[in-house]
């Protein structure tokens, strides 16, 4: 396993506030975070990285739910809802069926909107509010709007939404409108959408709140370090692998990044660090293709088509920090079919938990690479699963089975029962 990961720990540059930096992931050019608002990097347009002259250990964390680890992240507090603090379900059944020694789910439904994007608005409404922007806004498959809304809301901050039309589940407009954002709906898909915003952010005109912005990642790494310790306090170890659903890889990139830090620090041993593996639908896998096919660049599908609505994403914008994620810590890739996920949605909803489609895939995925021999019997994983059921009613409705109409009376009920 190559990790390139223990960069020894940097001194904080001059342009550092507070031993915080941007910097650039491609060129190295290093920027002050907070004087003026930038998502990439002026000289070569590369992703930026926040970075800190002192990443934290074990010791530095206390509290709960995201902001326990105030320590890894640019500010003591955030705007917050609370968020954070989810469960690591054990799943029996799943588990002896899919023939892994381990199986654990990590429900970021749980969080406060119903999905993991929480975790990363409470640090960026927060650092928005540092940059004293007016207007919020996002490109969404859903889950990016419901949190941006909720999250806007809670800081009394106007919100703008771009969803592809007619392709987002109804849970999640729901709650974008009713957390007060300005819905447009466009006539293009998601990754059309989010051209629109990186337009509108470079004019000036609003503030981007995708996984573009690095702060949003901060956040979202808390999802690593809450994994590695609840796993460790149950099973006396790490995992050995964690895999997650992929759209646009902003997760994937989280999750590297955390490891890195933990490794940086002295935290966490670089053979401890767990396999990123990452999960498409086949309809819409970009990354995967480029794993696959050992490239160095991800390839932006223009026509893609899913189910899971969530991860209907052709162009990754995380790709450069995703796909290092997942070679360095030699973990994989894997495409699965929409009837694969339903499946997977049905087998978790079967062990109480409810997830939407996209975040099935894991599972999906996890259960594919069992049955090719790519992972093997011994080990430990956890999957991660993104987004709650309830985002989106007519996929569960499509999965799960018809109410029986039945008449008014208990003997008819009885009988009714009876007849099966
Ligand atoms: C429910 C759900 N799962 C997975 C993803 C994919 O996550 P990422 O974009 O971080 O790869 C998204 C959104 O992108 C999502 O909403
Ligand atoms: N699934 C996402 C797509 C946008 O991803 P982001 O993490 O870049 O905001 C969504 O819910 O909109």
């Amino acid at each position: 396993m190559s990790l390139e990961l223990a960069a020894p720990r940097q001194s904080a540059p001059s342009v550092a506030d507070d031993g915080v930096w941007l910097e650039c992931i491609a060129c190295s050019e290093q920027f002050a975070p907070f004087d003026d608002i930038r998502y990439t990097c002026d000289d070569c347009d590369g992703l930026l990285e926040v970075r800190y002259a002192d990443p934290p250990t074990w010791d530095d964390f206390e509290g709960r739910g995201v902001w326990r680890y105030s320590a890894a992240l640019p500010f003591a507090e955030g705007v917050t809802l609370p968020e954070g603090d989810t469960p690591l379900h054990d799943v029996p059944r799943l588990e002896e069926d899919i023939g892994v020694d381990r199986l654990r789910i990590k429900h970021e439904g749980m969080n406060p909107t119903g999905s993991f994007k929480d975790r990363g608005m409470t640090v960026g409404v927060r650092v928005a509010k540092e940059l004293g922007v007016d207007r919020l806004a996002c490109a969404s498959t859903g889950n990016t709007s419901a949190a941006l809304a909720a999250y806007g809301a809670r800081g009394g901050m106007e919100t703008l939404v771009l969803l592809p039309a007619g392709k987002v589940a109804a849970g999640k407009i729901a709650q974008a409108s009713l957390h007060d954002a300005r819905i447009l709906e466009v006539d293009g898909n998601f990754d059309s959408c989010l051209d629109i915003v990186q337009d509108l952010a470079a004019r000036g005109e609003a503030y981007l709140l995708n996984s573009l912005n690095p702060f949003r990642l901060e956040g979202q790494k808390t999802i690593g370090l809450e994994i590695m310790e609840q796993f460790r306090d149950e099973e006396g170890d790490y995992p050995d692998r964690i895999v997650l659903p992929v759209g646009n890889a902003g997760n994937t990139s989280a999750l590297y990044k955390c490891f890195r830090e933990l490794v940086q620090s002295g935290a966490l041993a670089e053979s401890d660090v767990p396999k990123l593996t990452g999960v498409q639908a086949e309809g819409a896998a970009p990354m995967v293709e480029a794993v696959e096919a050992g490239n160095d660049e991800v390839r932006r599908w223009e026509s893609v088509e899913t189910r899971a609505t969530a991860i209907r994403i052709g162009n990754p914008v995380n790709a450069p920090k995703a796909l290092p994620g997942i070679r360095n810590t030699g973990g994989t890739a894997v495409a699965v079919s929409d009837e694969r996920i339903t499946d997977a949605q049905r087998a978790l909803a079967g062990e109480g938990v409810g997830v939407e489609p996209a975040s099935a895939a894991s599972v999906a995925g996890l259960r594919k690479l069992r049955e090719q021999g790519r992972i093997a019997a011994d080990e430990q994983v956890v999957c991660l699963t993104t987004g709650h059921l309830l985002k989106d009613p007519d996929a569960a409705f499509e999965a799960g089975d018809d109410p029986e109409p039945v008449p008014n009376d208990t003997d008819a009920v009885l009988a009714h029962l009876a007849d099966d």
